[in-house]
């Protein structure tokens, strides 16, 4: 499968990964449409980073099927990497450069021309401009974490895969993030958000589809996962 098919959103299907002993990923099957965005919710361990991992190209699958703006991750893995934009859930960050030399290095990995006003606007949004000439060794956790985003957004990818965005992150970058993750739907990007965070999931995700011991349980349209309703339903999902 080393062409381009005709599905340009997240595919993946049979996907298992395993670690030595470990299997982290038993079973996921997902379906992210281009202009679409889906929540990875589970439990510490449930395999959402894996799945994730598989997709930026930073694992290899061992079994099953993981396609990203039509590209199979394994057969077409550099124009699968080309495709994407992802934030880790940790790590990725130089703590010797700035975040304005991390977007040029972003930039000249990606031959992007014309770059620097985009970027300059991202930062500013992610409140990061009064810090772009300062390494990170020094960014708190929230920051580090809008940084990644904006990294991860900066070249308008087709598919966009955030791990974790939210996490320690403050209302500014949470709008900031949920901005980010609309501008990609309203130009046809496929986006997939990992978190803990239901509430924020369903308010910005249209589905949401649940992880449990490397096994997706269900997919589940973000109306009913909101509110008391969807505590308790995704509650009940968790327990099996
Ligand atoms: N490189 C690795 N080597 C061995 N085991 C791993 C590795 N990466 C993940 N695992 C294991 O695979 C399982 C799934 O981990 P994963 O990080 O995908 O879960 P997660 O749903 O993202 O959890 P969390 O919410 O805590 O981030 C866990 O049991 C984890 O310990």
């Amino acid at each position: 499968m080393t062409g381009r098919q005709s599905f340009r959103g997240v595919l993946v299907d049979g996907l298992r990964v395993q670690f030595g002993a470990v299997e982290a990923v038993t079973g996921v099957d997902l379906s992210v449409e281009q202009g679409q965005s889906m929540a990875l919710l589970g439990r510490n361990g449930a395999g959402k980073s894996t799945t994730m991992r598989v997709l930026a190209g930073v694992v290899p699958p061992t079994s099953g099927t993981a396609l990203v703006g039509g590209y199979d991750v394994r057969e077409a893995a550099l124009e699968a990497k080309r495709v994407v934009g992802y934030c880790p859930d940790v790590g990725g960050l130089v703590p010797r450069a700035t975040p304005w030399e991390h977007l040029q290095l972003s930039a000249r990995l990606r031959d992007l021309a014309d770059w620097e006003m985009r970027g300059r606007a991202l930062l500013e949004r992610f409140d990061l401009g009064d810090v772009a000439h300062r390494v990170t060794a020094g960014f708190s956790h929230g920051m580090s974490r809008r940084l990644s985003v904006v990294l991860a957004a900066l070249h308008e990818p087709e598919v966009l895969l955030l791990d974790e965005p939210f996490d320690g992150v403050d209302p500014v970058g949470v709008e900031a993030t949920f901005d980010v993750i609309e501008d990609a739907r309203a130009r046809g990007a496929a986006v997939l958000v990992s978190t803990h965070l239901r509430d924020l999931a369903v308010e910005v995700c249209s589905e949401v589809a649940v992880l449990r011991g490397g096994t997706r349980m269900a997919t589940i349209s973000s109306g009913f996962m909101a509110g008391d309703d969807g505590a308790r339903a995704y509650r009940a999902l968790l327990a099996g």
